[in-house]
């Protein structure tokens, strides 16, 4: 899901303020030791001038006890100061990273940690959530965590308190307007500037659209299933002309964007002018003797100090794109689906009787069509359905409502009679063995890929071997480096890839060893649709071992698969509209017996008779 271009930096204003919050959350004892180091380093840099203000009216004095006072009193403040302001930066400095990193730490948990707790998976489907999610990634790899925006913070909010501490000083050394004019002009002025930086961070993110789209055109020459077909279909040209194109535009736009350097001026001219309106008057005042000697180094080391108050550069900026995970990262972590999570009945050795879809309708998120509508199933526990339909009829969707990955918009589905959202859903899922038709491939070891089918239960070398057995990946196994614990990922060293066949293999496997570890429904959503004819023929003979005493729902486009189960549900327009065993849907001659006589046309002749 894309970020809108100005949705990570612009619009949110509250990235810096959540952070903030956030801090005492997740380590009070460390948050209150950095605002006192904070704190004390800030009171080391104001002492500063009125140490030396106190030095240079003793050395002005021409001796004498009063004059020997100030300057000792001067040196002591000399001292405070620079003990207060050189001792504590390193403390300061530890603190900061000790925070920073419990602040990525406890974000980047708290993210994943809330990306998994909704019960369903209709979230995903929101994309204000998605959009959130995209965002938060910045939390959990790092790029500008939100524990460098603590960091910069750390370094922004002392100078911005040494810079207040200069205006009081200066309104107290010299006039109390003084400060209110220099301090205007360099916040004026520093707004400006933030403004301009905000604009070339949103540009430099390559948010603009041409930008977004040139990268999206690169990334699709490196990523392997798109490297293939760019290659085959012979791309390049196209590609590289493309590319060039929307990469120079959106160069343009981003200049167009960032650059205006009136504002610059602009700014300059203002503290230009700023300056001018203190400095004259305490020109003036000194050469009569008010301010003394002494108040006017003080005024004048101030006066300097102000510029703390304005534009700090590189500091805001990380500080700004930094904490702008914060946000849509706090969003995640407070993820959850009441609706979903529900807390309910055990379910444990479920279904005893069936499981029965009644008047079930169902449409997407943010697509409200009904992809179900008013379905009527019923499924005998201990029983095989296969669910056939044409393309995109729901049949994938029955199996995410059965799973409670979705809720059904109306109608309920039953299990032994009562309401499936009645059951604790981790509960009712540990009784679900599923192979989905896009299947997890999980860059683990081969054992972790079948042990995750029940991951409550010690995964013991024989029940892994007997699940891959039944799967029909026994075997693969030792053609791998590490046989078993191999990892599947080419991105390790010593790690391979499967094959697609292979991956759908162990995919069954996994689902299998659930089965033997208690789960007493069994979902296969195209099972064989990667299998080459020996492994499908192989897994039709053990079919009947595999699907012994629970309940089985396949759904599949092969008929030899098909026709397996007992009983057959057809689904066409969101409902059943055929039900009955294989016989029987051919002997009603319907939209079944129709798709088995396509199916099975190229392998028989015009006479009905098989083809040599
Ligand atoms: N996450 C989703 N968001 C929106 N629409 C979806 C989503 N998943 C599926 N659909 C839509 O729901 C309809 C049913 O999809 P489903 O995957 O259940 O069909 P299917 O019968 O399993 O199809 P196939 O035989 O092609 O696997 C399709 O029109 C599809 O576009």
């Amino acid at each position: 899901m894309s970020t809108s271009p100005t949705a990570t930096v612009t619009r949110r204003p509250g990235s810096v303020s959540a952070l903030v919050r956030e801090l005492p959350r997740v380590d009070t004892p460390l948050t209150v030791l950095l605002v006192a180091l904070v704190a004390g380093q800030v009171a080391g840099v104001a002492l500063l001038p009125l140490a030396i203000g106190r030095l240079v009216t003793a050395l002005t004095a021409g001796g004498g006890p009063t004059a020997s006072r100030q300057a000792w009193s001067g040196l002591t403040l000399l001292a405070l100061a620079l003990v207060l302001d050189i001792a504590l930066d390193p403390i300061r400095a530890m603190v900061t990273a000790k925070l920073s990193t419990a602040v990525d730490g406890s974000l980047a948990q708290r993210t994943v940690e809330g990306a998994l707790r909704p019960g369903g998976i209709d979230h995903l489907d929101d994309p204000d959530v998605a959009d959130q999610l995209e965002q938060a990634r910045g939390v959990e790899i790092g790029g500008h965590s939100p524990g460098q925006a603590v960091d910069a913070l750390a370094a922004l909010v002392p100078l911005r308190l040494t810079g207040l501490a200069s205006a009081v000083l200066l309104g107290w050394a010299g006039q109390w307007w003084m400060p209110v004019v220099l301090g205007a002009g360099w916040i004026v002025a520093g707004r400006w500037q933030e403004k301009e930086m905000a604009r070339a961070v949103v540009a430099n993110t390559a948010r603009t659209v041409q930008l977004r789209h040139a990268v999206y055109l690169r990334d699709i020459t490196a990523t392997a299933p798109s490297a293939k077909e760019v290659r085959l279909f012979g791309l390049h040209q196209w590609l590289v002309e493309r590319f060039t194109r929307e990469w120079w535009d959106g160069i343009v736009e981003m200049r167009r964007r960032t650059t205006d350097g009136r504002r610059h001026l602009a700014a300059s001219a203002l503290l230009l002018a700023a300056h001018v309106i203190v400095v004259v008057p305490l020109a003036y005042g000194a050469s009569s003797g008010d301010p003394s000697i002494g108040h006017l180094t003080i005024a004048l080391q101030s006066l300097l100090g102000l510029y703390a108050l304005g534009f700090t550069g590189d500091l805001q900026r990380r500080l700004r794109l930094a904490s702008a995970a914060v946000p849509p990262a706090l969003a995640v972590s407070a993820l959850g689906t009441p609706a979903l999570a529900v807390t309910g009945r055990a379910a444990t050795r479920l279904p005893q009787r069936e499981i029965r879809f009644e008047r079930v309708r169902f449409g997407y998120p943010g697509d409200r069509r009904p992809v179900v509508d008013n379905l009527d199933l019923v499924i005998p526990a201990g029983s095989s359905l296969a669910i056939v339909g044409d393309n995109g009829a729901g049949k994938s969707t029955i199996t995410k409502l059965l799973a409670g990955l979705y809720r059904p918009d109306a109608g309920r589905i039953r299990v032994d009679g009562r309401d499936l959202h009645e059951y604790d859903l981790a509960s009712w899922r540990r009784q679900l063995a599923v192979v989905f038709q896009d299947f997890g491939r999980y860059p683990f070891s081969v054992r972790d890929n079948i042990a995750f089918g029940a991951i409550e239960t010690a995964a013991t070398r024989d029940a892994v071997v007997e699940a891959a057995r039944l799967g029909g990946f026994l075997g693969v196994e030792l053609g791998l480096a590490d046989g078993w614990d191999t990892l599947l990922t080419s991105a390790h060293l010593g790690g391979t890839e499967l094959s697609g066949g292979q991956w759908q293999r162990l995919a069954l496997s996994r689902a299998l060893y659930s089965v033997r570890q208690g789960a007493r429904v069994l979902v296969l959503d195209e099972p064989t649709a990667h299998l080459d004819i020996e492994a499908e023929y192989e897994l039709y003979t053990r079919f009947l071992e595999i699907t012994a005493g629970i309940t089985t729902i396949l759904v599949s486009h092969r008929f030899a698969t098909v026709r397996l189960a007992e009983r057959i549900a057809v689904l066409r327009d969101g409902r059943v509209s055929e039900y009955g065993s294989h016989d029987e849907l051919l002997a009603a001659d319907g939209r079944y017996a129709q798709m088995f006589r396509v199916q099975s046309a190229p392998f028989t002749d015009s006479a009905g008779g098989r083809r040599a």
